[in-house]
């Protein structure tokens, strides 16, 4: 499914389109330690975008000041052309967020789950019933409707935080390392969602280090190592001459050298 950029394309995205996400100067500081150290970036909308990098990269604090989750020191996010903390009512509307570490109402089933998101997101009791009805097939989730989330397994927990997130139809859907704890037929069930989500003309923005799968989902891709941006683009422009992503990855982010593991010299060969 991947999109190569049209001739009237920019690597920002299509021309005259605006931005579904706009960082500008974004940083975040734990006490000494730099989390995120000055961000800019345009998110093109329409697109299926991974943000990757290695651990403790600044992916989760990125999404998390992006979706108001977190109150950056410095920058500013646009979503929609909406200020992030300025208007944070016009964003959280148009927006769908699956977070890392979800917290979800566990005394409530599945279905009680959904009823309650879509009220809070204003929409008709019927809609919700309609849409939770469509959204629990879908995702094989319809047998487990009535079970406490409490009792859901780690996969089912992504499935139904989901379902909550794309209940309102939003415009932008943040996704913080979904496919993990995924079984590979829910990870095919999840990926066909997201597929026809992003065919409407909604952006997806997930997190991820693995590869395989940003390459084979995304159109557009953004690196980030040590809190800095490496590199930004369509898929294709980022991976540039490199066989995989995984190889231009590992350029961007100098690892090439760690992953060969020099300095584990004692490691196996039967001296113990
Ligand atoms: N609440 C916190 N307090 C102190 N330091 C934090 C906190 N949250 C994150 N950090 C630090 O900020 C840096 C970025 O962390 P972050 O969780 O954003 O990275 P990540 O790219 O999501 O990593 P991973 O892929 O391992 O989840 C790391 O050095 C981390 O130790």
């Amino acid at each position: 499914m991947e999109k190569e950029p049209g001739e009237h394309e920019t690597s920002a995205g299509r021309a005259g389109t605006p931005p579904a996400v706009l960082i500008r100067g974004l940083w975040k500081r734990y006490g000494e330690q730099v989390a995120v150290a000055g961000i800019d970036l345009e998110l093109p909308a329409g697109r299926f975008i991974g943000l990757v990098g290695p651990n403790g990269a600044g992916k989760t604090t990125t999404l998390s000041m992006v979706t108001g989750l977190l109150r950056p020191d410095s920058g500013t996010v646009e979503v929609g052309g909406h200020d992030v903390w300025g208007d944070p009512v016009a964003v959280k509307a148009r927006i769908g967020v699956l977070p890392e570490g979800l917290r979800l109402f566990e005394r409530l089933s599945g279905r009680e789950l959904l009823d309650y998101t879509g009220r809070l997101r204003g929409l008709a009791a019927d809609e919700v019933d309609k849409r939770a009805t469509q959204l629990l097939d879908v995702l094989d989730l319809a047998g487990s409707q009535h079970k406490l989330v409490v009792d859901y397994s780690t996969g089912m927990r992504k499935k139904i935080g989901l379902a909550a997130a794309l209940l309102h139809n939003p415009e932008v859907l943040f996704l913080d390392e979904p496919f993990e704890g995924v079984d590979p037929v829910s990870a095919q069930t999840i990926r066909g969602v997201l597929e026809r989500y992003t065919r409407s003309g909604a952006t997806v923005v997930f997190s991820s280090h693995v590869m395989e799968l940003v390459e084979s989902l995304c159109d557009w891709v953004a690196v980030l190592a040590a809190g800095r941006i490496r590199a930004q683009g369509p898929l294709a422009e980022v991976r540039g001459a490199a066989p995989s992503l995984q190889d231009a990855f590992l350029e961007l982010v100098g690892a090439n050298d760690r992953a060969a593991g020099h300095d584990l010299d004692w490691l196996g060969g039967g001296a113990r």
